[in-house]
């Protein structure tokens, strides 16, 4: 399984003046002022010639491979199916734009490859693999991801999004939020990943249909994004990260089979539960005893809240954040009310048809964040 080492990665630029070692870049994720250009070589010789051995992952865009460079530390190399039709320099400038884009819960560009048809990224490998791999994957029985971990992980992430939406420069609709793209470093640490790949692949739809349509986006998909042809707004993002939030605190799938073989969304499952107060039923049986039961509750109410079907009812990032972390208790109790007691709130429309995530709400608005709007 190990790979050679390839020689060396060439130092492409550096941004903030003084030239770092490359010690110093790796020992600080977040803060690394070197960004590098690899060649096609030294990732096939990282990668064993991207060897089916080395291959960590397969999404609709691309394989990724885990591979070992010159100093010995670890990367994940995404190698793109169909990159946008443009000059490698073209390529290259859209990737520095996101290499740019940097926050401790982001996953980090290491680097990229523009060699002939080949586009490749480098990301930092995260030793703990996928949130979906621990919930419903391979690390699934370890049994790994204690309260602490989950509830950290939903910060983590939900400051990735808000970082994205808000802060950074362009602003980055996500468009892609599932399990499979919250990557985990050695301490559980949430890095989202593969954000702003919208810039790197064609526009003329059939990529996105192809990340919309996967089997890993089943579920995580805003109701409204079908009638968007392929984009998704920052409401879409928000609906998304609010499976993710039921998904921890339940330790369910986006979308089961119920009982009677019909596939059931995680918000329909969650709902009733919700309203008649059996949040210990909701709990994932993973986590027994040991959660915090007013914590669970503020993630499942926020959950809830993010996924409702319209997106104008649905909160921020901004608004998610404090939240989360119980610095809103007002607006958590006016949440409750509103998505658990209101008499409109049902899981079955009036004409008895299921809405696409088998419920509907009616509940009035929070008060929202102009600039996220339709972002
Ligand atoms: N940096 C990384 N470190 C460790 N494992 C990774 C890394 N990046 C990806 N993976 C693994 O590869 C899998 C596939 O990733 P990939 O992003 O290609 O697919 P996806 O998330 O299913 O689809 P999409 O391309 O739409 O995001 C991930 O679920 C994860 O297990």
């Amino acid at each position: 399984m190990h790979p050679k080492l390839p020689r060396a990665a060439r130092r492409l630029l550096c941004c903030g003046g003084a030239a770092a070692s490359p010690e110093e870049d790796l020992s600080d994720e977040g803060r690394r002022s070197l960004r590098w250009v690899f060649s096609l070589r030294e990732l096939r010789s990282a990668t064993n010639s991207f060897n089916y051995d080395n291959k960590i992952g397969e999404g609709p865009l691309g394989s990724v491979y885990w591979g070992q460079v010159w100093d010995g530390s670890q990367i994940a190399v995404k190698r793109l199916n169909n990159a946008k039709n443009g000059t490698e320099a073209e390529f290259a400038s859209e990737v520095e734009i996101l290499g740019r884009i940097r926050h401790k819960n982001l996953l980090s560009f290491r680097g990229y490859c523009a060699d002939g048809p080949e586009r490749v990224l480098v990301y930092d490998f995260m030793a703990n693999s996928s949130l979906y791999a621990h919930l419903h994957g391979p690390h699934s029985a370890e049994c790994l991801l204690d309260w602490r971990r989950r509830a950290s992980i939903a910060m983590g992430t939900a400051r990735a999004l808000l970082y994205l939406h808000r802060h950074a420069t362009p602003k980055i609709i996500h468009g892609s939020v599932k399990a499979t793209n919250v990557l985990l470093d050695s301490d559980f640490r949430a890095h989202a990943g593969d954000f702003g790949l919208a810039r790197l692949i064609p526009d003329d739809g059939t990529d996105h249909e192809k990340i919309a349509s996967s089997e890993s986006q089943r579920g995580y998909l805003a109701p409204e994004y079908a009638a968007m042809s392929g984009k998704p707004t920052a409401g879409c993002d928000v609906y998304s990260f609010g499976i993710i939030l039921l998904e921890l605190a339940s330790g369910r799938r986006p979308v089961e089979k119920s009982g009677s073989g019909k596939a059931c969304g995680i918000r329909s499952w969650v709902l009733p539960l919700a309203r008649q107060g059996r949040y210990d039923e909701i709990a994932d049986s993973k986590l027994g005893d040991k959660f915090s039961g007013p914590e669970l509750r503020r993630m499942v109410l926020v959950g809830l809240a993010c996924t409702r079907s319209e997106p104008e009812k649905r909160p921020t990032m901004l608004q998610v954040v404090p939240l989360l972390k119980g610095e809103s208790k007002e607006t958590l109790v006016k949440l409750e009310r509103e998505e658990l007691f209101s008499p409109d709130s049902t899981t079955v429309s009036s004409q008895g048809t299921p809405t696409p995530d088998g419920s509907t709400d009616s509940a009035p608005p929070l008060k929202k964040d102009k600039e996220l709007v339709g972002a």
